[in-house]
């Protein structure tokens, strides 16, 4: 069945598209049909791992910053981090430079409105979907409203000096400059509007959930000294291998990294639902799904459940991927860290790329152990995260 008419049958539910506005806009998550498959083919190559390839020494040149900052702090007796809160910063950091080609910090200006407007959108509990809910809490309605403006006009700058510099040499190695090419090569280009959406959900989509990937692992890998010692120990042996240098051929050398990245997002997977709207009727073994209605799938509940994953389903065991990519689970649809079908995550290969080169890099410099005031709470706001944060003790090898 072609992607045109698989996006015809399944949508994205509309009550989430106008929450949502401020933070996606028109942006590839939330848009429609055939609108989807036109923003999906200029979108999807940008992302292809070939052209990834340049962004590698950005991702370790920010990784390197944020070690030294640990290293100076340790040395003046601070071994405990809050490593959620550095990572989220890190991969912020790393997804403007990776988005924008910029050297510098000046994207976090835009970073820090986006973390704000999140809190705005979903700090409270709010009427999502109740008629007229948004006038029950008006006032975080507005305060989301301007933030929204903030950020378009912070972007829309970068964009437009960026689509005036068009001969910039480092325009071809970033994904603005992906997007710029593939779309002035489309029949029906993306407009500024559009543009500035799909930068906008890069941002977001883009950092969030790939630091809590990586926060999640480093709580357990500070629960499992075994696997943190396994994955230092085959670090080293790429690395030996790849003359010390971290490029593509190298991260892929990394199995067991990549079998503890698959149980960590089993475990606590960053998108913890997934939704879908049913475009028309449609039928299910025998059941039909009215048109309209709404599907919300639990990942973390089917990542949890003992009938899918066995008794050991709560335990932390990365080779249940050694042999099988769905980690064993016993249906094929049990497994959906980054959802499934045409809409399936168009960010993963930057995900796995960011996730093993933070990792590579933090496991051959420190060793990871769980500070006594760590609190256990994973909360959902909108993504899958330690309510308190993650203080770790680090400490230099
Ligand atoms: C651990 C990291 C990540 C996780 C867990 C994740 C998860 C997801 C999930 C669950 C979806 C919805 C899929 C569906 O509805 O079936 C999605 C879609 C999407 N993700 Fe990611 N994502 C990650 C990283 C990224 C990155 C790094 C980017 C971009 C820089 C990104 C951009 C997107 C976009 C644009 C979509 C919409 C795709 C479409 O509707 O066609 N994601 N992601």
């Amino acid at each position: 069945m072609s992607s045109e008419v698989m996006a015809k049958r399944w949508g994205k539910p509309s009550v989430f598209r106008n929450d949502r506005d401020p933070m996606f806009g028109s942006g590839l998550v939330m848009v429609e049909g055939n609108d989807w498959v036109r923003h999906r083919h200029i979108v999807a190559p940008a992302f292809n791992p070939i052209n990834l390839k340049a962004m590698a020494s950005v991702m370790s040149e920010s990784t390197n910053e944020m070690i030294c900052g640990w290293s100076n702090q340790i040395k003046m007796g601070k071994p405990q981090i809050d490593v959620e809160t550095e990572i989220i910063t890190l991969a912020g950091d790393i997804i403007a430079r990776t988005i924008f080609g910029l050297k510098d910090h000046s994207a976090r200006d835009v970073f820090h409105k986006l973390r704000a407007l999140q809190m705005t959108l979903f700090n409270t509990n709010r009427y999502v979907g109740v008629p007229f809910g948004k006038y029950f809490k008006v006032k975080k309605t507005l305060e989301a409203k301007k933030l929204g403006k903030e950020i378009d006009h912070l972007l829309l700058s970068i964009i437009q000096a960026r689509k005036n510099s068009p001969n910039n040499k480092d325009s071809q190695s970033d994904l603005l400059g992906l997007l710029l090419q593939q779309n002035n090569h489309h029949g029906k280009a993306l407009t500024m509007r559009e543009l500035l959406d799909e930068c906008k959900t890069f941002f977001f989509g883009g950092h969030e959930t790939t630091a809590l990937s990586i926060t999640w692992t480093l709580l357990l890998l500070a629960m499992h000294q075994d696997w943190q010692n396994q994955l230092r120990d085959e670090i080293q042996q790429v690395l030996a291998q790849h003359n010390h240098v971290i490029h593509l051929a190298m991260l892929s050398g990394l199995t067991k990294m990549k079998w503890v990245m698959n149980e960590a997002l089993r475990l606590y997977p960053p998108s913890p639902n997934v939704q879908r709207q049913a475009r028309d009727d449609i039928q299910i073994d025998g059941l039909t799904v009215p048109k309209g209605t709404n599907l919300w799938i639990d990942v973390v509940g089917m990542h949890h459940d003992k009938e899918l994953w066995g008794e050991d389903a709560n335990e932390f065991k990365p080779e249940r991927f050694m042999e099988d990519v769905n980690g064993g689970c016993k249906h094929k649809m049990g497994y959906l860290p980054f959802g499934f079908g045409g809409r399936m995550c168009v960010g993963r290969n930057l995900t796995f790329m960011e996730y093993k080169i933070v990792l590579t890099l933090l496991l051959s410099k420190f060793s990871f152990k769980l500070s006594p005031s760590y609190h256990h709470s994973p909360s959902i706001m909108l993504s899958l995260r330690p309510t308190h944060g993650l203080p770790l003790i680090v400490q230099p090898l």
